[in-house]
């Protein structure tokens, strides 16, 4: 299988849904960053997972899709469905062959609604099955820092086709890391990135803003000859992954330059391109389950970039069981000549607590 048209149609609908996630940032969230509004999240959330899933559905309409959203607290809020209606009406591709590929707008109001409440799937091995994170890294994405619309195509559980819009990250793939983290970064100059990759074809990078279909450069892992000068990157949120536990491999490892915090799959999206080496995601909670749709896109894109990701058991994260990672814990990726060194590093760091 190419996949050809699910990967148009996965660009096309995370970069329509990107458009979306601006106009909220810059409409809502950008008055509201100081205080604790959650607004912002719920508006872009729903409406970035209406455009895609319309689009999705039209292209598709025998898949499913594992989405993080659901509509019912919507259908009883007039005010806020008209207003992610407002949004979601609003927001069209510059490019009308791009808009006609998706299918066109949605309808009427009660169609986005079906639309978001279609992401119901509960996962699983079999069939066609799309994991979609509308925004991830919501608090980074309050921050005028890093987050990412997610879109993954699994069949019968293994990721075929993976796209990451990053709408905060530099266009150019060897910009360096430590500038995109942290402080605003919603209107600088040369950013936003789609990353992308179909199983066995590779992972490619372009412009996020660029109209249409442009063909996208192929993004590589860097190749790490000495571990003690590699990058790596972690969760913004110490409540995410352990902080304490990544510090200690880093130790280890005589890894000297202090980690990269940047939050959602941009993490991936960076290592990926060899903007940064290792990313390490080490569990703080011994229940917590992780999502797939934080991982699948990320999965393959660093896979096909030349890495290996695994847990911190040195398995495969396995997509196919449902909606969580629920027989994985923590996420080790790194490129595939050092992921090896790394992980022995990551056991023997949480056998010895
Ligand atoms: N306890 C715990 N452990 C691990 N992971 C958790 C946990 N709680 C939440 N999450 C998920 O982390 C997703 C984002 O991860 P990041 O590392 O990018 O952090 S951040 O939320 O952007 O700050 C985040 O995705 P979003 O909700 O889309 O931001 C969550 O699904
Ligand atoms: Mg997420």
């Amino acid at each position: 299988m190419s996949y050809s048209k699910e990967l148009k149609v996965a660009q096309l609908a995370v970069q329509r849904a990107s458009i979306l996630t601006k106009k909220v940032f810059h409409e809502k969230a950008k008055g509201t960053l100081s205080k604790d509004d959650k607004s912002p999240v719920t508006i872009g959330d729903f409406g970035a997972q209406a455009l895609i899933i319309a689009a999705i559905k039209k292209n598709f309409p025998d898949d499913q899709v594992v989405g993080e959203e659901e509509a019912s607290s919507l259908r009883d809020d007039v005010k806020l469905r008209d207003q992610i209606w407002g949004l979601v009406d609003g927001t069209r591709l510059s490019d009308a062959e791009a808009e006609k590929v998706l299918g066109g707008p949605i309808e009427s109001v009660e169609a986005m609604l079906d639309a978001i409440d279609a992401g119901n799937s509960a996962g699983g091995a079999k069939g066609r099955i799309w994991a979609l994170d509308p925004i991830d890294g919501t608090k980074g994405f309050l921050r005028g820092g890093q987050y990412a619309v997610c879109l993954a195509l699994m069949v019968d559980g293994d990721v075929k086709v993976g796209v990451l819009g990053c709408p905060n990250l530099p266009i150019d793939d060897a910009a360096p890391l430590d500038a995109t983290s942290g402080v605003d970064q919603t209107d600088a100059e040369g950013k936003g990135v789609l990353f992308s990759a179909v199983y066995g074809q590779g992972a490619t990078s372009r412009p996020l803003s660029v109209a249409g279909l442009a063909k996208g450069q192929s993004i590589h892992m860097k190749e790490v000859k000495d571990i003690t000068q590699a990058t790596f990157c972690e969760s913004v949120e110490a409540g995410h992954s352990s902080h304490g536990d990544q510090h200690a491999i880093a130790t280890k490892l005589n890894i000297s330059k202090p980690s990269v915090r940047m939050d959602s799959q941009a993490k991936y999206g960076s290592i990926a391109r060899g903007a940064g080496d290792i990313y390490l995601r080490l569990p703080v909670s011994a229940t917590y389950q992780e999502k797939i749709w934080d991982h699948a896109s990320g999965d393959l894109i660093v896979r096909e970039a030349g890495g290996e990701v695994t847990d911190s058991l040195g398995k495969r994260l396995d997509f196919s069981i449902g909606r969580t990672l629920s027989a994985n814990k923590g996420v080790v990726a790194a490129p595939k000549a050092v992921h090896s060194t790394v992980l022995e590093v990551v056991k023997e760091v949480l056998s010895k607590k």
